[in-house]
């Protein structure tokens, strides 16, 4: 457990987790150490020193909610700050920046992720998600061993393809992108480790980020380019901003283009499959979990075909098993801000200036809001729990106006990918168990989950 002492300071001291006593469990265990010192000092804000950067950590729910809702102008994601000056060098300066810019991103891009609008491409993704699962055919005959992350990812682009640029951009240039996203994540490692070095100053990883920030231009401003010579009427995401205007009625320059298709895309298919890539180790360890979800599945979806609309309805369990998913693994799981103005939360002053870090991770996991918080558990989120909760105990798609602009699609995609998939296979591990996190922008499974298919009987066959 965490030991946290309280320091003098003019308004409520904040708690202070020195170095010197959280520096072992942060090298052995950085997540489970920062949930420990966040159970250790309820109702708090935390001062975390890590030596160079003292951010304040922030978990409780009244607190998120300050941070990422009520007061959000006051924390922003612009300027130097942790994570997002790395990030934007990738993103550019719209939909995952702030300030005026990143408003002027979310208004033109968020009618094209309303419920009702993602509603409308069931039968379109359905029918993306179940070819691209035929694709299993074969590697399932054979027994071959495949890289469940990747797959994810195959899957994944072949939903959003149509949504994303009307299947402009092919799957193996989408994979080549997603690859090249993979080695982008992982450069942006050390960076992360040390927010304090400027970026004229090389660290490891430096070089593959450009390589890959690189290749991915490559394919997407040609084809950006393209789009603006011919502007298309269809309504992709691309095609919309082809034919966006500026405040002052001008089209939009190809590099904001750029940087909001990629931004998305990025979003769209990194959090989604990370995420999908968890749930086959949980089930492989949770043998109860993988039969009711299996009996809810063929109870309600007819094995190799395209899942319905009023069938995905019926798809509770599966989507207790997501929300579960998004509890205990939520990709997204780190919101750096910096403070603008001094402010107070909880009644600790906050410096302007400073860092504040918010977690879904942490938060989702503190033991005075969840029962055996690290127990996979689907059932708390049917019961009374998970609803008298604050709701900034569990905010996996974040909250306030930076909240997640692709939660709906992640709400169709999500349990259409696993219900088609796991009505037509079941699946065997080639190494047992939930692999270790591997800490990064995104929560991944700290190695490759390699995964055989076996394909189960389709209707009339015996
Ligand atoms: C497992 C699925 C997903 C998770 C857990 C997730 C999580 C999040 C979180 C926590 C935020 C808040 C960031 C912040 O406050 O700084 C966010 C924002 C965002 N997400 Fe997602 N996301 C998911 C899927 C998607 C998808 C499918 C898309 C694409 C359509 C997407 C696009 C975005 C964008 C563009 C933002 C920035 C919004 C803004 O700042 O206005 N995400 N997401």
């Amino acid at each position: 457990m965490a030991d946290l002492k309280t320091v003098d300071s003019p308004s409520r001291s904040p708690r202070v987790a020195p170095l010197h006593r959280t520096l072992p469990g942060l090298l052995r265990d950085p997540l489970r150490e920062l949930v420990s010192i966040a159970d250790a000092a309820p109702d708090e804000v935390v001062r975390l020193n890590l030596g160079p950067v003292r951010p304040y950590l922030v978990t409780e729910p009244s607190h998120v909610q300050r941070v990422l809702r009520d007061n959000a102008a006051n924390y922003s994601r612009g300027g130097q700050g942790l994570l997002w000056r790395p990030v934007r060098r990738f993103t550019g300066d719209g939909i995952l920046s702030d300030g005026p810019e990143w408003q002027a991103s979310r208004a033109r891009m968020q009618p094209y992720f309303t419920a009702k609008r993602i509603d409308s491409l069931v039968d379109t993704m359905s029918r993306a998600v179940s070819d691209a699962i035929d694709e299993f055919e074969e590697p399932a005959r054979t027994g071959q061993w495949l890289d469940a992350g990747a797959e994810f990812g195959r899957v994944i682009c072949r939903a959003i393809s149509s949504v994303f640029f009307a299947d402009r951009v092919t799957i193996a240039d989408q994979m080549r992108i997603v690859a090249a996203q993979d080695a982008i994540v992982k450069a942006l490692s050390a960076r992360l480790l040390l927010p304090f070095v400027p970026d004229a100053f090389p660290l490891p990883g430096d070089r593959a980020f450009r390589c890959a920030v690189g290749m991915i231009d490559d394919i997407m401003l040609p084809l950006v380019r393209a789009e603006r010579d011919q502007p298309r009427d269809d309504d992709d995401l691309l095609a919309a901003l082809t034919r966006a205007r500026d405040d002052d009625g001008r089209p939009l320059d190809e590099r904001r283009i750029r940087d909001d298709v990629v931004s998305m895309f990025a979003t769209a298919t990194e959090t989604t499959y990370a995420l999908l890539t968890w749930l086959l180790p949980v089930l492989d360890t949770h043998p109860e979990v993988a039969e009711r979800l299996y009996a809810e599945l063929e109870e309600v979806v007819v094995p190799g075909e395209v899942v319905t609309r009023e069938q995905l309805g019926r798809l509770t369990y599966t989507r207790l098993v997501l929300d579960e998913l998004l509890r205990m693994y939520p990709p997204g799981w780190l919101l750096p801000r910096s403070a603008v103005a001094d402010d107070e939360i909880g009644g600790t002053r906050i410096k302007a200036g400073s860092t504040v870090i918010v977690s879904s991770y942490i938060s989702q996991r503190l033991a005075r809001y969840w029962e055996r918080p690290n127990d996979f558990d689907p059932e708390r989120f049917r019961d009374a729990q998970h609803r008298r909760n604050h709701r900034y105990a569990y905010f996996p798609f974040g909250g306030g106006p930076h909240q997640c602009i692709g939660m709906y699609l992640f709400n169709l995609e999500a349990p259409l990918v696993v219900a088609t998939l796991l009505s037509r296979y079941r699946f065997r591990l080639r190494q047992p168990g939930v692999p270790p996190v591997h800490l990064t922008v995104n929560l991944r499974p700290g190695r490759t989950v390699e995964v055989a298919l076996t394909p189960l009987p389709r209707r009339g066959q015996a």
